[in-house]
């Protein structure tokens, strides 16, 4: 498979996304990210629709909750049919365990198991917040390295970080772990909240596995460019 570009639908109408994926090239695969946003408001049917409509989904809830009610959730989350979803690491390796349970669990017969991706520290914090705010005291690459470490002895399938700590950590990791990085902006465009980004192209070459873009494409003032344009700069050799 080619490394996927999951584009984030953060909108707050059903109607601005489909506008969108309307103008999106119907013969390429697409990648779509659903968030919180999407999620609170259409719930599950909306996962139906963009997969009935054959985009592949990544279900990006970010549960955090004791084992017990993550596994329930994941078991529910499971009987969507979605590519991948996603726990916060620092829920601990008991509840990302039981994340994965409940997704086999839930798992219809005969189907692939969603992937589960831990999401070590967000983007948006950046080595100042992690000190002052976290009371972290590693350094934030070390402490994204140790949540990632911890992910797949809980047995993740990857994780998410910036595409800035992809290079330093990627060797110490089996070669399927996936490294699913936000915190992409093309060269120029504003970081937003965003604290720790690179261009797409830098992305690639620091290993990422898939990058995750909102913004730049759905704020766009011709998304189905900016879409190709990020797609050619993510994907270029
Ligand atoms: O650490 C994280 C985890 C998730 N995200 C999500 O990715 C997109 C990024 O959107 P942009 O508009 O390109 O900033 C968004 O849906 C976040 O919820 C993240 O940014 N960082």
């Amino acid at each position: 498979m080619t490394k996927p570009l999951f584009i984030a639908l953060d909108f707050d109408k059903k109607a601005d996304m489909w506008a969108l994926l309307k103008q999106l090239d119907p013969s390429q695969e697409i990648h779509v990210k659903v968030g919180m946003e999407m999620f609170y408001q259409y719930g599950s049917e909306i996962v139906r629709e963009l997969s009935d409509k054959g985009f592949k989904i990544f279900l990006d809830l970010k549960l955090h909750d004791i084992p017990n009610t993550v596994k329930r959730s994941a078991k529910q989350l499971a009987k969507l049919g979605v590519y991948c979803t996603t726990v916060h690491a620092l829920g601990g390796k008991e509840m990302i365990k039981a994340a994965k349970e409940g997704l086999i669990a839930g798992t219809p017969a005969g189907k692939p198991v969603p992937k589960l991706l831990a999401v070590t520290e967000l983007t948006s914090i950046s080595e100042e917040v992690l000190k002052d705010e976290q009371h972290c005291s590693l350094p934030l690459k070390d402490e994204v390295k140790a949540l990632a470490h911890q992910a797949q002895e809980a047995g993740a399938d990857g994780i998410i970080c910036s595409p800035l700590e992809v290079a330093g950590m990627k060797a110490e990791f089996p070669d399927d772990f996936m490294f699913v990085t936000p915190g992409i902006r093309p060269k120029n465009y504003q970081k937003d909240d965003q604290a720790r980004v690179t261009t797409p192209a830098q992305a690639r070459k620091n290993g990422s596995s898939a990058i995750v873009v909102g913004r730049p494409i759905t704020q766009a003032a011709d998304p189905a460019k900016a879409y190709q344009e990020i797609l050619q700069d993510w994907r270029e050799n």
